[in-house]
């Protein structure tokens, strides 16, 4: 996507609002020391007492903040926990430990598919997802037919959503989570799947919401120059430990000297 922001996030008063504290976060996953292929296999092994699990600190200590308005970036080599962070903003992961305050409505975009059902048609995706992100019903009945439009999917809408592609769950993912303005815009790459005229159609989304109603946005993403373009701040995670947060362009220089 080609974001274009060009606003400054300080508020007029200079007081700046925080909308995401994130605060001395870890996330520990446990994995299994052997791959089991049922549920029979593991309450087997658990009876015997030969299941074994090893701790994976996925996050060590991040601590960041987002003021109303910032435009962040998150940057990070494969595996470095830029998604787990995501996923603890979203509400989706519990911290292990710290915490994580949210001020505002958030409408998150991490996990293409995630709070669908594969079985259910689009029309029924509409309204559960919708659900999940807390419209009511009168609200989805009111905003079906935009939803439906800006996903360019009417002649498909009773189709299962397991035939769809994943660029068209994509398109759905995205209309019903901007179908409000929300405080927060959560994105991960989940857009990447979507054609480029899609990907304009949500950049301007995007931009309506930032620029005309000052949504905070938290986004991550592969391409450092996109990030040095779009935003104003940045973190930057490896291997689950805060290497660099600060102002974007310092972030993203630290960042590409990886590569020499
Ligand atoms: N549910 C889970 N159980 C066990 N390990 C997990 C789980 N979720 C993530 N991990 C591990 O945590 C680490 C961070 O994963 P994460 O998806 O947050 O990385 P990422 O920075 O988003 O990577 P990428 O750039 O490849 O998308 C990885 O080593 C991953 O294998």
């Amino acid at each position: 996507m080609a974001l274009d922001f060009n606003r400054d996030s300080a508020p007029s008063d200079g007081k700046a609002e925080p909308m995401i504290v994130v605060d001395h976060v870890d996330m520990v996953f446990n994995i299994a020391n052997e791959q089991l292929n049922s549920l029979k296999e593991y309450f087997i092994k658990a009876m015997k007492r030969e299941l074994f699990f090893r701790e994976f600190k996925a996050l060590q200590d991040i601590s960041v903040t987002v003021n109303r308005g910032d435009v962040y970036g998150i940057v990070g080599t494969n595996g470095s926990g830029k998604s787990t962070l995501l996923k603890i903003v979203a509400g989706v992961l519990e911290p292990t430990r710290g915490t994580c305050t949210i001020n505002g409505s958030i409408a998150p975009l991490i996990e293409l598919g995630a709070g669908f059902d594969p079985e259910l048609t689009a029309r029924e995706n509409v309204y559960l997802n919708g659900s999940l992100l807390g419209y009511s019903r009168q609200f989805v009945d009111e905003h079906f037919d935009s939803i439906i439009d800006f996903a360019e999917i009417r002649d498909f809408v009773d189709m299962p959503l397991k035939n769809y592609s994943s660029g068209m769950t994509a398109r759905i993912a995205f209309a019903i989570a901007t179908a409000t303005v929300p405080d927060i815009l959560v994105v991960d790459e989940a857009l990447s799947v979507g054609d480029f005229l899609f990907q304009e159609k949500c950049e301007r989304r995007i931009n309506e919401l930032v620029n005309d109603h000052g949504t905070t946005l938290l986004f991550v993403s592969h391409s450092i120059d996109q990030v040095e373009r779009v935003c104003q701040k940045a973190l930057w995670i490896e291997k689950g430990v805060m290497r660099m947060n600060g102002d974007v362009k310092e972030v993203c220089e630290a960042y590409r000297g990886l590569q020499q």
